[in-house]
């Protein structure tokens, strides 16, 4: 298989911090897939964008991302990556937010969202900055006995809604909030892993990558518009 180009978008966010974590992730992967077969690239244009296999959207704050996405011409390449081509992407928080179809406390007239999941976000669930916790969370998909994630949340969304027919896939939760979500190729947490030194998240989104590559895409399961 040729070596895989996974980039971050990097235009505003935790850039450095989830490239940092991915190299350590490529490193906990089975054979074959060892380090040399990926490569990571930090995305601010659509012709880098064209370059990737599999993409993380980073925290930061999705209003200014989209804004700045939006000036570079990336916003419906971001579109066409995610809902057309059905390449694996994950977003952190902000990226989240930008992955839903659609984002609820946000100021009039709305801000310009890439879709790709059927959920509505409530932005900001807990509060400001000052309100930042770390929660404990049992993530089933990391494997059975396995121990609890240390959840990193700052002004973090969560999802409200599954909208349509339910074709997003709650994969964690805090408390009664759905803090994770998946559906076909594209991938969201509320809470930043890659502020932690825990790999395990990174470790199994590069392995969906793998697989994805594997067996030619991810099955598109058709996402939300955008704003
Ligand atoms: N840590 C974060 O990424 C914050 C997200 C930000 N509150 C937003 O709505 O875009």
């Amino acid at each position: 298989m040729p070596p895989l180009t996974i980039g971050v978008l990097a235009l505003q966010g935790g850039v450095g911090e989830h490239t940092a974590l991915l190299r350590r992730a490529a490193t906990h992967l089975p054979s074959p897939s060892t380090p040399g077969d990926f490569s990571f690239l930090e995305v601010r244009t659509p012709s880098e964008l064209a370059q990737c296999d599999a993409l993380i959207i980073p925290g930061g704050e999705s209003t200014t991302m989209a804004i700045v996405a939006r000036r570079l011409g990336l916003l419906d390449p971001l579109r066409q990556f995610v809902k057309t081509d059905g390449k694996p992407v994950w977003g952190t928080c902000a990226g989240l937010v930008m992955l839903a179809a659609e984002a609820s406390a946000t100021k009039q007239g709305g801000q310009e969202l890439v879709g790709g999941l059927d959920v509505r976000v409530q932005r900001n669930r807990y509060g400001t900055q000052m309100q930042s916790f770390v929660a404990e969370l049992a993530l089933p998909f990391l494997g059975e006995g396995e121990r609890p994630f240390r959840g990193v949340f700052i002004r973090a969304p969560v999802v409200e809604e599954v909208m349509g027919e339910g074709r997003a896939e709650v994969m964690g939760v805090y408390g009664e909030d759905i803090v994770a979500v998946k559906q076909g190729n594209v991938f969201g947490t509320s809470f930043h892993p890659e502020l932690t030194d825990d790999v395990r998240i990174h470790v199994w989104w590069l392995g969906q990558v793998v697989e994805a590559a594997r067996h030619g895409g991810l099955p598109v399961v058709v996402g939300g518009e955008g704003a």
